[in-house]
């Protein structure tokens, strides 16, 4: 049955064209320039998926070599922008400090011409790790970490930032998967805030930045987090029931379910579901797993709402030893190519993007003198 697409936000009009991804069509659910997500899951790094999506291609072996190569020489941070990490508090919220951190290499790296936009993103994509763990570290550890590892991928990098050792191979792997599910999802809302951003012939960083703060919502890529904070306060799969019964009651919204487009599943939760049960099988759990999949069952039971793409990111990601507040900024670590790739494609046919408004104000009326006024 297909999602009714119509009403408020936007909801079912085209506003503009993409060669990207499709998202909800009959089949697969979710492509990138023509495959399959699930294909792409199983047999790529995520570094083969963010050429693809940048650059128009899946690399040959040469090309993903020369691709990384270039990425590890690029994970390095100027003093200027670290000096401005250290500052930003303990308490801050690693999206905001990932904001803050994009912009401010917008000002010591800017793009002052559309001829570097493959460059600019692929130092953003080199980077971000590296910004996140490099505050994360000052903030909670009080060191000053050393950014250029030699580590073979992204998600490796990040981890071995994170914890100060290499990962485990099983880790990495998981990185590698999570960061292919999240890399590109069509019109969603921080893509399209890139793509009003472009439409102005604005630069990328400034594109990014203001995604970054779209992402950052409950209802988007905040939900990931939000999902683990509810998860984490149910002991068992019983209680989880009980009180998950207790919220629908009261019409809360439950974070990590429901889908804009999707009307039935999100392609993407089998995948994450799946390596979720393999890290909980790796750690032992007997709690969180069960408990995610309890919400599954019951909300689809009593709503038939069923588990987007954040859901069961919250108990991989916890089950990786990963703090929580740093869920969505791997989401963006990832969703960059996406934005990028679709501030490039607006760049590449443009006109701003600048919708009519149903004005629904008061009538025409003169404007009284201030003695008038009550
Ligand atoms: C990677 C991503 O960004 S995926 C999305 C992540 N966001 C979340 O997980 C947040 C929770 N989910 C939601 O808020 C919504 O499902 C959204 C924002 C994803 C989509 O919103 P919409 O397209 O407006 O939802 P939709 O039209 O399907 O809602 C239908 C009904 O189901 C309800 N509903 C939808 N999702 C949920 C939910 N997670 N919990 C409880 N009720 C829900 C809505 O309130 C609505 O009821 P109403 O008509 O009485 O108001
Ligand atoms: O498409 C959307 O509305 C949200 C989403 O799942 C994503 O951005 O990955």
């Amino acid at each position: 049955m297909a999602k009714q697409l119509s009403g408020a936000g936007l909801r079912g009009q085209v506003a503009g064209k993409t060669a990207l991804s499709t998202v909800g069509k009959s089949g697969s659910g979710l492509t990138y320039r023509g495959y399959d997500v699930k294909d792409l899951a199983e047999k790529c790094q995520f570094e083969e998926v963010a050429y693809l999506i940048l650059k128009g291609h899946l690399p040959n072996q040469a090309e993903l070599d020369d691709y990384k190569t270039k990425l590890r020489g690029m994970r390095g941070l100027p003093d200027a922008l670290k000096n401005v990490l250290e500052r930003i508090p303990k308490n801050a919220h690693p999206m905001d400090v990932l904001r803050t951190g994009c912009s401010m290499l917008g000002n010591l790296e800017t793009e002052t011409s559309f001829d570097q936009q493959q460059d600019v993103t692929d130092r953003m994509l080199a980077c971000f790790p590296s910004i996140i763990c490099y505050w994360y570290r000052f903030s909670h550890d009080g060191v000053r970490i050393d950014v250029e590892t030699d580590d073979d991928s992204i998600g490796g990098h990040f981890l071995h930032m994170l914890h100060g050792e290499k990962p485990r191979e099983l880790h990495e792997q998981v990185m590698h998967v999570s960061l292919i599910l999240y890399a590109e999802h069509e019109f969603n809302a921080s893509t399209f805030t890139a793509r009003v951003c472009a439409s102005t012939l604005s630069d990328m960083h400034s594109c990014v930045t203001g995604a970054i703060g779209s992402l950052r919502g409950p209802l988007h890529g905040g939900a990931n987090e939000a999902a683990m904070e509810m998860i984490e306060g149910f002991t068992s799969a019983d209680d989880a029931e009980e009180k998950m019964m207790g919220m629908l009651e009261r019409k809360e919204k439950i974070m990590g379910f429901g889908h804009a487009i999707y009307s039935e599943c999100d392609p993407r939760n089998e995948i994450i579901k799946k390596w979720s049960e393999k890290l909980a099988a790796d750690v032992g759990d007997e709690v969180l797993y069960p408990v995610s999949v309890r919400c599954e069952e019951v909300m689809w039971r009593e709503k038939k709402l069923f588990c987007n793409a954040d859901f069961f990111h919250a108990s991989a990601y916890n089950f990786m030893g990963i703090p929580t507040p740093l869920f969505t900024p791997i989401f963006v670590m990832s969703r960059l190519t996406g934005w990028a790739a679709h501030v490039m494609e607006q760049r590449a046919d443009n006109r701003i993007i600048r919708p009519s408004a149903e004005y629904t104000g008061e009538e025409l009326r003169p404007v009284p003198t201030i003695s008038e006024r009550k």
